[in-house]
């Protein structure tokens, strides 16, 4: 694992102070590029340019009636990633980040789109869907190992490009229950407390779906699972499996990664578990309206940068912080300092 580099984090940390502005008048924009500096082993990081990557599959678990949508939307969902109408479409045409689509097991069946101008799409499913989680593991390790690999592939692909962020998604009806279920497993929460309305369910589904998932937790218990990999073989997701290897692979590469929402956190959850160090390169865009998600990102001593209420995945909070993330480097590359502007410094 590729480690921080402390010249450049003091380095950078000395630029602020004397950049034209009362030391601390930025906030948290301040504390993001000294982030930056000490990853990017340069005190003066350069311009982001970032990757999105969209992981997509079916969970068995929708079965049990714990999402407001059926199990078709997903394939449908990535038919309109394809076709430019998504939410994640949107904001990343508006930011110029490059879209990747990656089906790591969708369930039903959709069209080959033809050459998209707004995604790429690589189809890769390593099975149908996962099994349902509340009766059984909801993936053999084998599937679970396929799926991590691929998200492996997709940062190495990244880093391929000179890409210098990376940003997970995902779409998948029902992974609301599954990442509830590995964030309950990995930080010892009440599910009561983190199982929450995911695409809009009622309350009735909603005391449903907090039973599926214990009953979940205590299947997987008495088939023994105690690490942070059976877990997420035993209640996890293809996705999830594929965004915590696309989280590690990133680190591994010292690039840094921007999450999204409650499911791609439960994901680098799943990573840091197996491997501490990823937790140095991972940044919270925004706190997600599900329950339980500040106490996930909490659980990985991270601060999210936006407010906003959002509660879609697919990246999109990611994408939406990326602009501001973006502003904090320029800042931090253009202003001019005390000295520079011949203005006087305040008493530090
Ligand atoms: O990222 C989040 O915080 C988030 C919160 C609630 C729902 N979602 C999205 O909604 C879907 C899962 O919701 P559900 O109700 O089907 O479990 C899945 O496609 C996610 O991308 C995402
Ligand atoms: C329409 C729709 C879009 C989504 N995007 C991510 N999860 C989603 C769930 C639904 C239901």
């Amino acid at each position: 694992m590729k480690a921080i580099n402390p010249q450049a984090l003091h380095a950078a940390q000395e630029r602020q102070s004397q950049l034209t502005k009362p030391m601390g008048s930025l906030g948290r924009l301040e504390d993001i590029a000294i982030w930056f500096a000490g990853r990017s082993g340069n005190a003066i990081p350069k311009r982001l340019q970032a990757a999105i990557c969209v992981f997509a599959a079916d969970h068995g678990v929708a079965a049990e009636g714990v999402s407001a949508f059926p199990a078709e939307v997903t394939a449908q969902m990535v038919t309109n990633f394809m076709h430019g109408g998504a939410a994640i479409s949107v904001l990343a045409r508006e930011n110029q980040i490059s879209l990747s689509i990656v089906d790591v097991g969708v369930k039903s069946d959709y069209p080959t789109p033809s050459n998209s101008v707004h995604g790429k799409l690589f189809r890769s499913p390593v099975c149908a869907g996962t099994a349902n989680l509340r009766v059984t593991a909801a993936m053999s390790e084998a599937q679970m190992h396929k799926a991590w690999q691929i998200g492996v592939g997709s940062a190495m692909h990244g880093a391929e490009l000179g890409k210098n962020l990376l940003i997970g998604g995902e779409m998948g009806i029902a992974n609301t229950t599954s990442a509830a279920a590995l964030i309950c497993a990995l930080t010892d929460a009440a599910p009561e407390d983190i199982v929450g309305l995911g695409t809009g369910i009622q309350a009735t589904a909603h005391a449903h779906k907090i039973q599926v998932v214990k009953d979940a937790l205590q299947r997987a218990r008495a088939a023994g699972a105690v690490s942070a990999h059976d877990w997420l073989r035993e209640v996890g997701g293809l996705e999830i499996a594929a965004l915590a290897g696309f989280y590690t692979a990133a680190a591994e590469a010292g690039i840094p990664v921007l999450l999204d929402g409650f499911i791609t956190t439960a994901a680098a959850l799943v990573a840091v578990r197996a491997n501490p160090a990823v937790g140095d390169w991972l940044l919270a865009s925004h706190a997600s309206q599900e329950q339980g998600h500040r106490r996930a990102l909490a659980a990985l001593d991270l601060t999210p940068v936006l407010d906003l209420g959002l509660r879609l995945g697919e990246a999109s909070g990611a994408a939406l912080a990326l602009p501001i993330i973006q502003s904090a480097l320029t800042l931090h590359r253009e202003m001019a300092t005390f000295t520079e502007a011949g203005v006087a410094a305040g008493a530090m």
